[in-house]
Parts: structure tokens; C-alpha cells; sequence
């Protein structure tokens, strides 16, 4: 029995470390024959030995028993939607009004803006607890279930740290082809595109089919901040990830808005080269002192804006 606990720990500890390279790192270490033998050996010690399961074995990623109806979850801090720029002007707009409220010692950050759902995902002392979609803001509803078998989400961070941090779940071009593949091979209704298949996906109450979608997650923001002593939003992406999320590595800190429009149209250039769709740029005021001092209107917060790609003419098949 007491081998038992030991060999469950020992396995546990291993997928999730597999899984992180694998999924987060993109740089599996072993083969994924050997990750799937590992995995049914702990599934099926902790079907013998179940007192000895916890919740961030990687056997719950698989997804459980499907749900009756999504229970509704409070946004403790509402989760804002995003102005939209359409040209450089609004772009230059955006910085004047900026430089108005805070002067012009100001940084940005850019993030490529990934075409997905928004969700908030919250930890207490360091394991995976809830996660919601963003709903109006304020209620979402709760698809832990199903974001648990997103497997870059780490079910423990690598800190016993309580924190809530938002971002995009999506689904990669390569699985929304093949799920249309599937799909048109069972005469099934198509979807449109990876986002629509995301949302599809993530509305499941059975976690199985959510599981079988390989959706995938980008954090890009860290609610409660400055509540753990962090200053800047390039700092808290960087915290992020040495926690073991998956944060987008294309991120630039700009030192005025020329650096973002040159960021802006290099990846207007290179976006159709990404495994993952993107609507356009975020750009962000970089301190967090400046974004309470431009704070938000009822719906967008004022130190940030969306830049979205011109709707590209899209030839259906
Ligand atoms: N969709 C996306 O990639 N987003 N969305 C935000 C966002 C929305 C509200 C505040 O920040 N940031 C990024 N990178």
C-alpha cells in the first residue's frame, strides 16, 4: 500500500513534467507511447488506491463525468473588453491620449491578439481551483471541468501562490482542420473557424469531448498583480510564466507608439505563418501606476487597445 502512495507520487510528478515540456515548453522528452503508458499506470493505481488521488493528478485532465448545466461564477475583478483601433491614426490617437493623462515617459507592451475565448483561471496556493468564461464581464460560468483538459493549463504552479490570471483559450489551426476533417467525414456541420470551434468546444458539459478538441491556452494578464507586489504588465507575463503557464512568447515592450505600428504591421505581414489564428495587436501601457491613472470606462480600460487586422477575404472551400 505504502509503495502504492510512493509509485502514484513518483507518476504524478512525472506526467505533470512530461505534460509541461510537451505542452508549455514544446519540447517533449519522451515519446508519447511512453507518456501514455505512465498515464494508464497511474490511472489505474488510483482506481485501486483512490484515498491517494489529488487534485492536480494529471489522470483529471482526461475530463470526468459530464455536467448537468454550467454553474454561473462572480468576477471578483470584471473582465474588460478591449477598444478597437482600425488605423494608425486611431493608433496615434490612443498614444496622445495616453501621454496626456501620464506625460510621455511611457512604455507599451504588444501582444499578438489570439482569436479564441476569453476566460479567467483561478489558483489557491499554488493548484487550480476554478475557471470561467468571461460571460458580460461580470458572471460567467464555470468550465473548470473542461479547462482542466487543456494541457498547457498547470493544474499546480510551481509557487503556493493564490492568484487569478486571464487569458485566451483557442483551438491551433492543425486541430481545427482535422476536427472539420472528422466532421465532414460524418457529415457534420463544419465549423467556421478555430474561434467558433474553441467556444464550441469549451461549451461541452462532457469533459470528454472538450478533451478531444486540443484546445490550448495563452495567459496574458495577472489580475491581482499588484496585490503580489508586481509593478508592470511585462513583469507580470514574465512571472507568469516562470510559474509554468503558458504565456506567448511574441510579446515586445515598446518604448513609444513608432515601436508599435513597426510591430503592428511586421505582424500583419507574418500572422498566416502562426499555429494559431490572431484578429490583430494588443497594446498595453506597460506600468501599472499609469493604467490606475488612465483607469477604464464602464466597458474598456483606458491604458489599453485592440488593433484589429483589416476581416481578410476568406474563400470558403
Ligand atoms: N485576445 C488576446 O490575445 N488578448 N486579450 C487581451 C486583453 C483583453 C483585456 C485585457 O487584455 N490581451 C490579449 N493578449
Amino acid at each position: 500500500r505504502q509503495a502504492a502512495q510512493t509509485r502514484i507520487e513518483e507518476l504524478r510528478e512525472l506526467l505533470n513534467k512530461y505534460n509541461y515540456e510537451y505542452y508549455v515548453l514544446d519540447r517533449p522528452s519522451v515519446p508519447d507511447a511512453e507518456y501514455d503508458r505512465l498515464m494508464q499506470e497511474l490511472i489505474a493505481l488510483e482506481e485501486q488506491y483512490p484515498e491517494f488521488k489529488t487534485k492536480d493528478s494529471p489522470s483529471q485532465r482526461v475530463g470526468g463525468q459530464p455536467l448537468d448545466a454550467f454553474q454561473k461564477v462572480e468576477h471578483r475583478i470584471p473582465m474588460l473588453s478591449l477598444a478597437n483601433a482600425f488605423h494608425e491614426g486611431d493608433l496615434r490617437d490612443f498614444d496622445r491620449r495616453v501621454r496626456q493623462e501620464v506625460g510621455d515617459d511611457v512604455a507599451y507592451v504588444c501582444e499578438l491578439k489570439i482569436d479564441g475565448l476569453a476566460v479567467s483561471v483561478r489558483y489557491e496556493n499554488g493548484y487550480f481551483v476554478q475557471g470561467a468564461t468571461r460571460g458580460d464581464g461580470v458572471t460567467g460560468e464555470d468550465i473548470t471541468e473542461n479547462l482542466k483538459t487543456i494541457r498547457s493549463l498547470p493544474l499546480r504552479l510551481k509557487e503556493a501562490v493564490t492568484l487569478e490570471a486571464r487569458g485566451e483559450a483557442y483551438m491551433p489551426k492543425a486541430s481545427f482542420e482535422r476536427l472539420n476533417e472528422q466532421r465532414k467525414q460524418r457529415g457534420e456541420e463544419l465549423f467556421a473557424n478555430p474561434r467558433n470551434a474553441a467556444a464550441g468546444s469549451l461549451r461541452q458539459l462532457d469533459p470528454k469531448i472538450a478533451a478531444s478538441r486540443h484546445l490550448d491556452l495563452f495567459v496574458y494578464s495577472l489580475a491581482n498583480a499588484e496585490e503580489l507586489g508586481i509593478d508592470s504588465h511585462s513583469a507580470a507575463l514574465d512571472y507568469l510564466q516562470t510559474l509554468g503557464f503558458k504565456v506567448n512568447p511574441e510579446r515586445r515592450r515598446c518604448a513609444n507608439i513608432d515601436e508599435v505600428i513597426r510591430f503592428v504591421s511586421e505582424w500583419h505581414e507574418k500572422r498566416s505563418q502562426l499555429p494559431y489564428d490572431i484578429d490583430g495587436i494588443v497594446i498595453k501601457v506597460d506600468s501599472f501606476e499609469q493604467q490606475e491613472q488612465l483607469g477604464a470606462t464602464a466597458k474598456s480600460p483606458r491604458w489599453a487597445i485592440a488593433y484589429k487586422f483589416p476581416a481578410e477575404e476568406v474563400v470558403t472551400k
